[in-house]
């Protein structure tokens, strides 16, 4: 199986390149993986991901951590994110929300196509802004039936989804998503875990 794996820092996947002896380097080209680096954001993605796949992937699989909504999902936990939407595409109607879809622009959501059942199923937006204002995270949540955030999967999945490639999207969560309190993010907890989980699915699957 041929596998892309997809992570915005290189912080995110330390583990998995000291276990690998991988480069530094934004691309790497391993016999069981290539892993790239794309920067944080859904313009990085895109631009990286408009580069790098080009030649054709069994799966491609992004990585990384995620703030969370659901205050039950355990910092440190992994999950899969099965669908993820681009929450700020569209237009304010005063205090309302057009859509891109109701626009009639496009799409806003999108989906993950491996089937994966080892972990927990969410679903998930992504962002510019990571939020951490209750008001604008009460008017997300009523608007969205959402478990996470991240910066980066809706991005992801869209490449995907124009080429027909399988994807996965795993995230580690990192903190909660709330008013901004950075003293309790516990973003190396999600690192191992994640890392630990990338190298067992790497070892066992690929
Ligand atoms: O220090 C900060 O304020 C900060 C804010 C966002 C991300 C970071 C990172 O160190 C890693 C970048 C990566 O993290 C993902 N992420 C993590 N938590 C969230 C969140 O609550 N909302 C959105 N994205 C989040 C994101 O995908 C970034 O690529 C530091």
């Amino acid at each position: 199986m041929k596998v892309l794996i997809v992570a915005a820092t290189a912080k995110e996947v330390t583990l998995f390149d000291e276990h690998f002896n991988l480069s530094a380097n934004d691309f790497v080209q391993h016999q069981k993986f290539d892993l790239l680096i794309t920067g944080v954001g859904m313009t990085a993605t895109a631009f990286a991901l408009g580069i790098h796949l080009k030649s054709n992937y069994d799966l491609v699989l992004n990585v990384g951590i995620a703030g969370s909504f659901n205050q039950n999902i355990p910092l440190g936990s992994l999950v899969n994110v099965v669908s993820d939407t681009f929450a700020e595409l569209g237009a304010e109607d005063n205090h309302a929300f057009i859509t891109i879809d109701d626009l009639g622009f496009g799409k806003s959501m999108y989906h993950a196509s491996f089937d994966y059942n080892e972990l927990p199923k969410v679903s998930s937006i992504t962002v510019n802004k990571v939020h951490g204002n209750q008001l604008s995270i009460s008017e997300l949540q009523n608007r969205l039936t959402i478990q996470t955030e991240s910066m980066e999967g809706a991005a992801v999945f869209y490449a995907c989804e124009q080429l027909n490639m399988p994807c996965l999207q795993v995230r580690a969560i990192s903190n909660y998503v709330e008013p901004r309190n950075r003293e309790t993010w516990q973003i190396g907890l999600a690192i191992k875990n994640l890392n630990n989980w990338l190298i067992d699915f790497v070892e066992t699957m690929v």
